[in-house]
């Protein structure tokens, strides 16, 4: 890190511990999260060739492939090619001979990102990466690692479905030390400055297409939330904007969870897609708490960001049976919710546990959030009540 970065330890910062990962993650992830927006804009004006369909049906970007590279070049940068990282993508599409131009418009993504690293205190590489040394920054990344007792797990973008719609995503970067995540960045590079924005349903694409770039809230959107464990503090810096140059810690200021523990007030969020949890159930779980706000239906983690800086109080998923919840869908924003006051556990009210390699084996039925202890108990004696008259 260049000299502006010297990173002061006092109560503004994260001190002590993991400063220096907390400083250079945030600093990655902020990069990525500019990198992002850049292809998302040109994604929704150009053809969709640079969007893959996975095996899984599950949708695969330039955008996904080239996070991943960049965030595994940063690390290793700093830790070593040994540095043990567990992300999401693979390289077996990227790599095949049919792919020539999506590799291409990846390593050109790239390189583009990482000439601009000195305007985050990182350093780039002396000249550009060529294919070969953009796919071994991707495969570097190895599910094997999520067996060791410390690696890095990356979601380069979680909710590639929202991102393809023009609508939220997240990057999602976490260490995990001895089976526990001890830091999460949160890259949320559509975050609105309205939280109502937020839901799916007010069509956040239409608002933003609907507000000129001269208009500040379409400009002033994105954050980058962080935390490390046992700090008691998270911490939300903006995006960049226009030429400025980051200087640490970017105007970052204290976030907290909300203070609203009644149910009639509350705000829960969920998932967009009702494949990827129980919509039905989740409503007659509203219904017999009383929640009264509609549902904040969000792609991807920005859900966990939101509960995070008290602009909602509960997120519920219950996946499908037989659904395994990955780890890198959650490890960043469980910690920085818990270290912003807030709790996360599974419907039978235990820790997720990180400690069992890429899946949260164990879960027990579905994941509730919530600000406080008190609406965590309502929500968990809730799902208890009506889960056997459930069909999940
Ligand atoms: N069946 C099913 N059930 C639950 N979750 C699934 C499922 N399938 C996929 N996923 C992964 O979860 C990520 C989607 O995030 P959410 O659960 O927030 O849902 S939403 O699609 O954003 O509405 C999203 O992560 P990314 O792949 O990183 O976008 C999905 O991969
Ligand atoms: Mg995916
Ligand atoms: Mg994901
Ligand atoms: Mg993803």
């Amino acid at each position: 890190m260049d000299e502006d970065c010297k990173l002061e330890v006092n109560s503004a910062y994260i001190s002590d511990g993991y400063s220096k990962e907390v400083e250079i993650a945030v600093r990655a992830v902020h990069m990525a999260c500019l990198l992002c927006q850049r292809v998302q804009e040109n994604l929704l004006s150009e053809s969709s060739e640079h969007v893959h369909s996975k095996e899984d049906d599950s949708p695969v970007t330039i955008a996904d492939w080239s996070v991943q590279a960049i965030v595994s070049w940063v690390l290793s940068e700093a830790y070593g090619s040994n540095v043990s990282i567990v992300a999401e993508e693979d390289v077996e599409a990227l790599s095949k001979a049919s792919a020539a131009g999506l590799l291409e418009a990846v390593v050109r993504t790239v390189n583009e990102c990482l000439a601009d690293a000195p305007r985050f205190g990182l350093k780039g590489p002396d000249t550009d990466l060529d294919a070969k040394a953009v796919l071994e920054a991707i495969s570097r990344c190895s599910l094997a690692g999520a067996r060791g007792s410390k690696f890095w797990v990356l979601d380069p973008v979680d909710g590639t479905l929202g991102f393809v719609r023009g609508d939220q995503y997240a990057i999602a970067l976490a260490l995990i030390e001895d089976g526990e995540p001890v830091l999460g960045v949160l890259g949320c590079p559509n975050y609105p400055i309205k939280k109502e924005w937020l839901s799916y349903q007010n069509g956040y694409r239409r608002i933003l297409s609907r507000l000129t770039s001269s208009t500040s809230e379409s400009s002033d959107r994105g954050s980058v939330l962080y935390a490390r464990k046992g700090g008691g503090r998270a911490w939300m810096q903006p995006l960049l904007r226009g030429e400025n140059k980051f200087v640490w810690p970017n105007s970052a200021r204290e976030i907290r969870v909300s203070s609203i523990d009644n149910p009639a007030l509350a705000t829960f969020c969920e998932p967009v897609e009702k494949a990827n949890s129980s919509h039905s159930f989740t409503a007659g779980l509203a219904h017999s708490v009383g929640l009264q706000n509609q549902p904040l239906r969000v792609y991807s983690m920005v859900k966990y960001a939101a509960i995070a800086r008290g602009d909602a109080e509960i997120y519920m998923k219950f996946a499908r049976a037989g659904y395994k919840e990955k780890i890198w869908d959650h490890a960043a924003g469980v910690l920085i919710i818990e270290e912003a006051g807030g709790v996360v556990t599974d419907a039978g009210g235990q820790p997720l546990d990180f400690s069992k390699g890429v899946y949260l084996e164990g879960l027990d039925r579905g994941i509730i959030a919530c600000a406080g202890a008190k609406l965590h108990e309502t929500i968990i004696g809730a799902v208890d009540a009506s889960w056997n008259s459930s069909s999940l």
